[in-house]
């Protein structure tokens, strides 16, 4: 007798082969339309099934947790950050959590750069330029930015994505900083010839590009607040591609407005889609709309990792990416 498949409910429409595989392997229930699930649903969704497949933006906190079915053994979240989810609520129900790091780290420090790029460059600014029929032609003096080669990067939480970020900027000549919760291992700050800051307020003050890439957590809550805004050069600027939280995006853009820095790049915000329109209407800015990871290969691959989750788990191991509160 064939033994009883896991039953999986997915919140989100996946790549197409990602789906395909998902019906092969288990009893899944694929979301019709690319709607978000409401939290009702969710919490439905975790009473009927054996395995949650979320995605990033699907909130799961312990209130919803504290009402799962008995039979939910695994929340195989399509995604890396994990701020969505109560991890340790989860732990003390007995819930396994795993994500989907490594498949998107290129992907997204790919971005971090072009968004770098972009801003030193002006280059958005460029684009509307010459969109907008504003173009007069080639001057001396028109549209200068700034070069990178040479300016002092400074990364804010040195994990696979900001050590990705920092190999393609020493590519481009900048200098790396960066400040994480632990020291790297000599071996590899020798190789990225990174120089280490204990003291944030110390980098941010010495930067000319902050980019930030640590998880969005408690401690990392508004790390980038007023007053270290106001510690950056005037000259410098702020590329985010982790999670709007780690900055205070009201204090951001009043240093905007104020000169206090000269510029901003940001994928993710405070409220997820709700972007401050007084953020949208400053010219040295880029906002794009949370797509780090997205290139129809790294999707893919992240699919591939949360069947990898669920298969081991259901081949009675531990999920390879579980993601447990000391982790955190
Ligand atoms: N924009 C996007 O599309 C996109 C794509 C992928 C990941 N992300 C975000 O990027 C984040 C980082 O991803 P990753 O794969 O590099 O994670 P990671 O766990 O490999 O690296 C995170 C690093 O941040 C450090 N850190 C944690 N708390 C800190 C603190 N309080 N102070 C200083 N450093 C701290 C950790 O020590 C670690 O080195 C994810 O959590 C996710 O939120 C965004
Ligand atoms: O955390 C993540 O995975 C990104 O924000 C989206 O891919």
């Amino acid at each position: 007798m064939p033994s009883k498949r896991l039953s999986v409910v997915v919140t989100r429409r996946l790549p197409e082969v990602v789906e395909t595989r998902m019906k092969e392997l288990f009893d899944v229930e694929l979301r019709e339309d690319d709607t978000p699930m409401s939290k009702r649903e969710i919490v439905e969704a975790m009473q009927r099934a054996d395995v949650l497949v979320p995605t990033i933006t699907d909130t799961i906190d312990g209130g919803m947790l504290g009402q799962a079915g008995e039979r939910l053994k695994l929340i195989a979240s399509y995604g890396a950050g994990v701020d969505h989810i109560d991890v340790q609520t989860a732990r003390q129900r007995g819930i396994l959590v795993s994500n989907t790091p490594d498949v998107l780290t290129d992907d997204t420090a790919d971005m971090a750069i072009a968004l770098i790029i972009g801003l030193k460059r002006r280059l958005v600014e460029g684009v509307r330029m010459v969109q907008d029929g504003g173009w007069d032609g080639w001057a001396p003096t028109g549209m200068l930015g700034h070069r990178v080669a040479g300016k002092r990067l400074g990364i804010l939480g040195m994990g696979r994505i900001g050590q990705a970020v920092a190999k393609r900027a020493r590519a481009f000549g900048m200098q790396i900083h960066y400040h994480n919760r632990r020291r790297l291992h000599r071996d590899i700050e020798e190789s990225l010839e990174a120089t280490y800051w204990e003291s944030l307020d110390q980098m941010i003050s010495r930067v000319d590009i902050l980019s930030v890439n640590c998880p969005h957590t408690p401690a990392t809550f508004h790390l980038v607040n007023a007053r270290r805004l106001k510690l950056m050069k005037p000259t410098s600027v702020i590329v985010n591609t982790s999670r709007g939280e780690v900055i205070d995006e009201a204090a951001l853009t009043r240093a905007l407005r104020a000169g206090e820095i000269a510029g901003a790049a940001l994928d993710v915000y405070e409220k997820g889609q709700m972007v401050n329109p007084r953020l949208a209407d400053l010219p040295n800015v880029i906002l794009l709309p949370h797509m780090g990871s997205a290139t129809e290969e790294g999707r893919i691959e992240m699919g591939e990792k949360v069947i990898i989750n669920i298969k081991t788990f259901e081949d009675g191991h531990r999920p390879p990416d579980q993601v447990v509160p000391s982790m955190l």
